[in-house]
């Protein structure tokens, strides 16, 4: 009979002395067995055939005593010496065919998938599982394709999901326990989820690989903490009530921020977050994320002046605040401008998760892979319709799992799956220097007393443009340098003194 294994947690082994050193690979398998993994595969690229049979059997010896599947890397030959379980194939290895008509029906056949091709093929050949990978580039595989990312996940598990959706399915490459969490959630679909995890550095570098390994279990079933809520509200609902309450929230509850962000705008962003009640603490030092997210903090990333000496402690807040559980804005400026801003946002997004990425359209349209006319950081004009931007938006939403604000005459506001237009603001937020940073800064805000980053942005749009037409009827506002102190007196009152009503409206996607 065949073997229906759990797939949640799966070590595959490497004796590599970089990554085993001269720690013991029996003694390691087993306890990390005791610690939750699942299924193991036995992954030896450099022993003569004897020794890889030999080393095998022992492996099967402590494997088989926990009824722990054993499957053989590449090799159906050692599989077939030894009796183990099943193996697992890559695209450059022994067909799934030939193998099987070798092994049998019984036998646990897994497969390498890194395109929809790949995967719709060993699915038809019958794999009982596949290997979907290399997640994100890792030191232990270095001759692999271009990382797929979650969103190159999901669209293996969307292909898969018509045709084959129970074929289980393992996410392997670069995956640790801080980043497990988000991956898993940001990979799977409303109805397909990855069945597990493969790693193969996470515990064999450990010292305590029974704890690492409880540790990762815990990390694979514990829902992501900063899922987007499931929204309830029908279209045309109003959001005014709750944005006065959650405003009231801001200014009683003074949260904290950890704002990094450029040279340019940091002043302005500092006096808006103190103007909105919040408590900013500016910060570029790589060393402070961990404490600061420690201490509450939500946290907001702005590109805007990134180079090569402050990019790790993007990288390092972003880790840390995701790992932490803590919610963090992106701010991708001038996206698309160069390779560099591209580079560096992408390393962000694979450290870690942002709740909401606001940008503008230019830049939006470079994440979803849309033409993009981004020159500066200014946000330029464009012919797009509001259902075009929607759109566009709507995909980054749904390929990140987050929330996206794309900035313009009109703000798009969408989580994938709601879609809002705000009509609010005034020309002269085009005309300062760093009013769309200081917009990043107020997400933050409302995002650190908000459960719905949804509702968050729209509610930073709203109080940050209506404030701007607010002051913008003050008398003595005659131009950009008497408009920001009056910008600035506005944010506290602008809830009482200006009329937000009749400023969104639904965009229904479905009906796009
Ligand atoms: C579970 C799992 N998934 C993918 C792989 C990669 O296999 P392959 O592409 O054959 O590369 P090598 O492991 O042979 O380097 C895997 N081993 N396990
Ligand atoms: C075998 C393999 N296949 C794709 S990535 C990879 C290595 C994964 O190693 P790690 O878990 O250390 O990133």
């Amino acid at each position: 009979m065949k073997p229906k294994p759990d797939y949640t947690l799966y070590l595959v082994t490497d004796s590599t002395p970089a990554i085993l050193g001269d720690r013991n690979l029996k003694t390691i398998v087993a306890e990390a067995m005791f610690g939750g993994v699942s299924i193991v595969q036995y992954r030896d690229k450099t022993s003569d055939t004897g020794a890889l049979i030999r080393t095998a059997r022992e492996l099967h010896a402590i494997t088989k005593s926990k009824g722990v599947p054993l499957l053989i890397n590449d090799r159906v030959d050692v599989a077939l010496a030894m009796g183990a379980e099943g193996v697992h194939i890559g695209q450059d290895d022994m067909d799934l065919p030939t193998a099987r008509r070798l092994l049998g029906p019984d036998a646990i056949i897994g497969v390498s998938a890194s395109t929809v091709a790949e995967a719709l093929t060993a699915a038809e050949q019958g794999a009982d599982y596949l290997g979907i990978g290399t997640v994100y580039a890792t030191a232990t595989k270095t001759n692999t394709k271009t990382p797929l990312r979650p969103s190159g996940v999901r669209a293996i598990l969307s292909a898969l999901s018509a045709a084959h959706p129970s074929l289980p399915t393992v996410l392997i490459g670069g995956l640790n326990e801080a980043n497990i969490p988000r991956t898993l959630y940001q990979s799977s679909l409303p109805t397909h989820s990855p069945s597990g995890i493969a790693l193969v550095s996470a515990i064999l570098t450990s010292s305590t690989p029974y704890a690492t390994a409880s540790a990762l279990r815990t990390a694979i079933t514990t829902p992501f903490p900063l899922a987007l809520s499931q929204t309830d509200k029908p279209l045309g609902y109003s959001y005014d009530h709750e944005i006065v309450t959650l405003f009231g929230t801001l200014q009683q509850n003074s949260p904290f921020l950890h704002i990094l962000t450029n040279t340019v705008a940091s002043p302005l962003s500092a006096s808006v977050a103190l103007a909105l009640g919040a408590s900013p603490i500016m910060s570029q030092h790589e060393a402070e994320s961990a404490p600061l997210a420690a201490a509450g903090a939500t946290l907001l990333l702005n590109i805007g002046t990134l180079t090569p000496a402050t990019l790790p402690a993007y990288l390092t807040a972003a880790a840390t605040y995701t790992s932490a559980n803590r919610r963090m804005v992106l701010d991708p400026v001038g996206l698309g401008a160069t390779p560099a801003r591209a580079a560096a946002v992408a390393a962000i997004l694979a450290a870690g998760y942002p709740s909401v990425i606001k940008g503008n359209e230019a830049e939006i349209a470079f994440l979803a892979g849309a033409p993009s006319a981004q020159r500066g950081v200014d946000a330029g004009t464009s012919e797009r319709s509001l259902s075009e931007k929607a759109r566009i938006a709507a995909k980054v939403a749904d390929e990140q799992r987050c929330v996206v604000v794309m900035t313009g005459p009109d703000d798009v506001i969408t989580d994938g799956t709601r879609s809002v237009a705000l009509r609010a603001g005034h020309a002269m937020l085009g005309r300062i220097t760093g009013s769309g940073c200081a917009l990043g800064v107020a997400v933050a805000a409302f995002l650190a007393v908000s459960e719905d980053p949804f509702l968050a942005a729209i509610a930073a749009c709203l109080v940050l443009e209506g404030a701007a037409e607010l002051a913008m009827t003050a008398n003595h506002v005659s131009g950009p340098g008497t408009f920001v102190p009056e910008w600035i007196d506005c944010l506290g009152r602008v809830i009482m003194q200006w009329d937000m009503s009749g400023r969104i409206d639904d965009i229904d996607l479905e009906g796009l």
